[in-house]
């Protein structure tokens, strides 16, 4: 048997075994209701991790062979927007508000192009995917939206499984950095309420770094971070990149890295396929499928 085969007929018999537990942990726990009980069939169903099969597949031969092959892993990056913090969903909103202006509508396969670019990579994709151009300049359209994410931003709030993931890795002396394409501004105003997390970086790469000619998915970030590591540039093979966006994901696997994906469940499932891994939430990361140290805690 192949061992494409063999990863298949692990998944199923691993997410059977999930379900199985779920369903008793939850059918155990009090006398339910028809509709309580298909709620928790549905939950039931929810907590087979589909990423694993993706993760599962790409590594066939097993997690440690794969491990041994990619590296294993010694130095992480983060992605930032979508992925430790919450902050896509304003930019979100602010676009459904200015397109609405020009009674058009703001949607997820354009949101998909956008995200995690570089403000003004993202604001040409705008205005020419939406055909508002001739009104509406890039640089225009990042004016209009600046005043209504300035208020946005330090309000936003840590993803979940972050600060847990964040302070496992520093906690273990596995080197970690933020290499994201905002510009040192905005990056401000969304890292207020999270000092503790982002204090925890080696260092963070903006987007309007000098080393940064290009965004995602160009590797510009990423390679840059690489070398900023202690003792860099770090092999790319030994680097763990977390993205939510596939221009990120892309931008990744364009340097040489391995990424786990956490994307939001709105983006088409084409996308995903880039990725080394595929995750529900951060919550979600076992450490030791990229032979990082293991967590102590159980993630609630
Ligand atoms: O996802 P990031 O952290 O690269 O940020 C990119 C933009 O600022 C938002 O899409
Ligand atoms: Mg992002």
């Amino acid at each position: 048997m192949g061992t494409e085969s063999l990863a298949v007929l692990s998944f199923v018999a691993f997410s059977l075994s999930e379900l199985r537990h779920t369903l008793s942990l939850s059918l155990a726990s009090d006398t339910a209701s028809p509709i309580a009980l298909f709620s928790r069939i549905r939950s039931a169903f929810h907590c087979i991790d589909f990423g694993k099969f993706i993760s599962h597949s790409a590594m066939a031969d097993s997690s440690s062979a794969a491990v041994s092959a990619r590296g294993p892993i010694t130095h992480v990056i983060f992605d930032m927007d979508g992925l430790l913090i919450d902050t896509e969903k304003f930019y979100t909103e602010v676009q459904e508000i200015i397109l609405a202006r020009y009674n058009k509508t703001f949607d997820w396969s354009l949101k998909a192009k956008m995200m995690g670019k570089k403000a003004i990579e993202a604001a040409k994709v705008f205005v020419e995917e939406t055909g508002i151009s001739d009104s509406l300049s890039a640089e225009q359209f990042l004016v209009e939206r600046e005043e209504m994410l300035q208020k946005l931003f330090p309000t936003n709030e840590l993803m979940p499984g972050a600060s847990r993931l964040v302070k496992h890795l520093h906690t273990k002396g596995v080197p970690i950095c933020v290499a994201t394409g905002s510009h040192r501004r905005h990056f401000q105003l969304k890292t207020q309420p999270h000092g503790e997390v982002f204090s925890l970086m080696h260092h963070i790469v903006l987007g309007d770094d000098p080393e940064v000619k290009q965004g995602k998915p160009a590797p510009d970030g990423f390679l840059a971070a690489a070398k900023r590591f202690e003792g860099g540039p770090v092999d790319p093979s030994k680097i763990l990149v977390f993205e939510d966006a596939p221009s990120g994901v892309l931008a990744a696997k364009n340097a040489g890295m391995s990424v786990v994906m956490v994307p939001d469940p709105r983006l088409d499932k084409s996308f995903l396929d880039a990725a080394d891994q595929v995750l529900n939430s951060l919550l979600d990361f076992n450490p030791s499928d990229w032979g990082l140290p293991p967590f102590e805690d159980s993630g609630n």
